[in-house]
């Protein structure tokens, strides 16, 4: 007979066979083993636990009981066929009803003998009964020896479909299962970390998921499947970090130049803020070690990035390189430039702008101005990585918004050059630092975690319909006192012809409130042609236009200090994120700023906790965890085509403490053994070695 692994198709396992293999497949993803052993229970019933039928109550959720079915007939006809059993024990009586696979319970069940039942008790006319318990002869002596444990509950597949598995069924394959892989339950990772980390060895842990006699034993394997899950992503990760800084070496940035001072005294219209200088800091340090630097910069909307990234920039211009910098969209591309030439002023270094509209004639130019290498700096869009973009000596890459750029993108540019530039990557979405280093491990994460200096923070207002005029009132205030408004409606991409409805009776109404002479609008939404967005946005800018009418094309980086109220119609159809970036577009200046969710009255569970939480908190990193928690880490930008989020127990919002002990070991081992040659890694470096998924761990792409 073939041996069996855990990549074996799940059709071979012993009471499967093809037909049911079909819907474990279709039904529960399961398509091997190893599916199968990671199809974990999603809860336990507790066969520890027994009360009794005086103490049953409508309100407890479950219950289980001993007692003795002493009657059972059925009753009603047809659609109101029953089987009614009365069931006893020395505190009283109760119901049981079953109203499916009558004639084979009738069968089954014998009167006069002992079961343990589990179901939810209810009331019915007043008396007590429980609805389809579950039924199990009770033996003697079971609970008083002990041998009653958790029992696992399975998600199942549909019921009523031919070779249907309810959660038993599953039950009985994971035993099968189990046995049938028992030699092949092996430690995978290494015994000193085991026994310094205190964990249960593996092949215990995956029997106990499945079947723990006790609550310890079960909380003992989870800890250490979590364990293994979040070990095996980190040890890859930092693997990879390892490797980038050990085979790329990086342009060594050996001077802070001209350019940079010059920048740094004569230039800036403000002074940094402590944390601005202790990234810059960071970078120049990576900069000048010889080795690549490949680093997160996270910051808060409005928290100063583009600095950061343009004296970077300068840096390596000083050093006799070029650099560029990557934005996801042309209008925030045009925004990028139009900031830097700005704060550059003229003759410190040449900037030009890059993306998909540029004429065919300009692009020629600064194709060949690059090139040559009398081109410093160059913004732009995706255009960037087109091959016909070709660096004389490209020194350094900034990427804004990392997560709506693949990795493989990341890679593109990277390869420009034969020895690839230093990598920085910008992210204004604040990640919560579990999931940051579980995305991100293998960069370096700097943090920007301060504003600038006097700024005050943004008032938010949750309003209802029928407090509209009171925000135009208020609207009409701000703009008397000479500052901007910006109004977003949402669009969805699959609702966007609804969505474009919405816009235009609320472009109406604004009309009528805010005529013309005395007010201006600028309108901007998706299906306008980029050439009209960017003037429409620059009218705004330059203050032509007081009131700026957008869908969320303005979600990321435009930068009007001068923008003091921000109104988010049909505010709970964004997401939380989402409003804190719209938010941030305000509160840029010095000025009191203020941000107006607007919403319908009906509000679902969720969508008031989101408004609730940013009318309670500015801080990104909050909002970011309370948006992990809701949404789950699959949801939030970008994190789809991570795949190293494929955790089955893990938990990155409420396994922090465990991710920090896990990382730490593993940032430990590469420390002492960078290339796990010693004897006592071997493990680790046969897992590096392979392709197929642990049975601790998931394949990691
Ligand atoms: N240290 C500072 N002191 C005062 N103002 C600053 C400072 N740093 C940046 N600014 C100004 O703050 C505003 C926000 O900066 P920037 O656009 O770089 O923010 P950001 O971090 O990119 O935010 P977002 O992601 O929201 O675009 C800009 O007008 C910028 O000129």
């Amino acid at each position: 007979m073939a041996q069996h692994s855990i990549i074996t198709p799940i059709e071979y396992l012993k009471g499967v066979g093809p037909a049911r293999a079909e819907v474990l497949k279709s039904e529960l993803g399961v398509h091997t083993f190893n599916d199968l052993l990671k199809h974990y229970p999603f809860r336990y019933i507790d066969r520890t636990q027994f009360h009794k039928i005086r103490q049953l109550h409508p309100d407890m959720p479950a219950a289980q009981v001993i007692g003795r079915l002493v009657h059972l007939e059925e009753r009603g006809e047809r659609r109101s066929r029953r089987l009614v059993g009365l069931f006893k024990d020395d505190t009283g009586a109760m119901e049981l009803v079953w109203f499916q696979s009558i004639g084979w319970l009738r069968k089954s069940l014998q009167v006069g003998t002992a079961y343990v039942i589990y179901g939810k008790p209810n009331v019915f006319n007043q008396e007590l009964s429980m609805t389809h318990p579950e039924m199990e002869v009770y033996q003697r002596g079971a609970k008083e020896v002990g041998n009653m444990h958790l029992q696992p509950v399975y998600s199942a597949t549909e019921k009523l479909k031919k070779f249907a598995l309810d959660s038993r069924g599953i039950q009985r394959l994971q035993v099968a299962l189990l046995e049938t892989l028992a030699a092949q339950l092996v430690e995978e990772l290494p015994e000193y970390v085991i026994e310094a980390h205190g964990l249960m060895p593996l092949p215990q842990a995956v029997v106990a998921i499945h079947f723990p006699r006790n609550q310890q034993e079960l909380g003992q394997a989870t800890r250490r499947l979590k364990f293994d899950e979040l070990f095996f992503i980190q040890l890859k990760l930092l693997k990879n970090k390892l490797l980038n800084t050990e085979r790329f070496r990086g342009h060594r940035f050996e001077v802070v130049g001209d350019r940079f001072k010059t920048f740094y005294n004569d230039h800036l219209p403000f002074s940094l803020t402590h944390a601005q200088k202790r990234v810059i800091k960071e970078i120049r340090k990576d900069t000048a070690s010889g080795a690549q630097l490949n680093r997160l910069v996270q910051g808060d909307v409005g928290s100063g990035k583009t600095v950061v990234a343009l004296m970077s920039m300068l840096l390596a211009v000083d050093n006799g390189f070029q650099a560029c910098l990557m934005a996801p969209t042309e209008i925030l591309a045009q925004q990028h430039y139009h900031s830097i030439k700005k704060l550059l002023g003229n003759g410190l270094a040449s900037v030009q702008l890059l993306t998909g509209s540029t004429p065919k004639k300009d692009r020629r130019i600064i194709h060949g101005q690059l090139e040559e290498g009398t081109l410093d700096i160059l913004v732009g869009t995706h255009a960037l990585i087109e091959d016909a973009v070709r660096f004389k000596n490209l020194g350094f890459v900034v990427i804004d918004e990392q997560h709506r750029f693949g990795v493989e993108q990341r890679a593109k540019l990277w390869r420009k050059n034969q020895i690839p530039p230093h990598m920085l990557v910008m992210t204004a979405t604040p990640i919560p630092r579990t999931l940051a280093m579980t995305l991100y491990g293998d960069l370096d994460i700097s943090v920007i975690d301060e504003l600038p200096a006097g700024r005050k923070p943004i008032k938010t207002l949750h309003l209802y319909e029928s407090s509209r005029l009171r925000m135009f009132g208020f609207m009409k205030e701000e703009i008397a006192k000479g500052r901007q408004v910006y109004i977003v409606y949402p669009l969805i991409k699959e609702s966007e012809k609804i969505d474009l409805l919405y816009l235009e009776a609320g472009l109406e109404t604004l009309r009528k409130e805010f005529p013309l002479p005395r007010f201006h609008a600028s309108i901007v939404h998706g299906k306008m042609p980029v050439k009209d967005k960017e003037f429409e946005m620059q009218r705004f800018v330059k203050g032509e236009t007081q009131i700026m009418v957008a869908t969320t094309v303005i979600e990321v980086g435009v930068d009007v200090p001068n923008a003091s109220v921000m109104v988010i119609e049909n505010a709970e159809r964004f997401g939380l994120s989402q409003l804190h970036q719209l938010r941030g577009r305000v509160g840029r200046g010095a000025e009191q700023s203020y941000c107006i969710l607007m919403s319908g009255s009906k509000l679902s569970k969720e969508s008031k906790l989101r408004l609730e939480t940013m009318v309670r908190t500015n801080d990104g990193f909050e909002i970011a965890e309370v948006d992990l928690q809701l949404r789950g880490p699959g949801d939030l930008a970008g994190t789809q085509q991570s795949g190293a989020l494929n955790l089955k127990l893990a938990d990155l919002t409420t396994d922090q403490a465990l991710l920090t002990e896990v990382r730490n070991r593993v940032i430990q081992i590469f420390k002492e053994d960078p290339k796990l040659d010693n004897p006592r890694n071997t493990r680790l470096r046969e897992y590096l070695a392979r392709k197929e998924p642990g049975i601790g761990w998931d394949k990691i792409s």
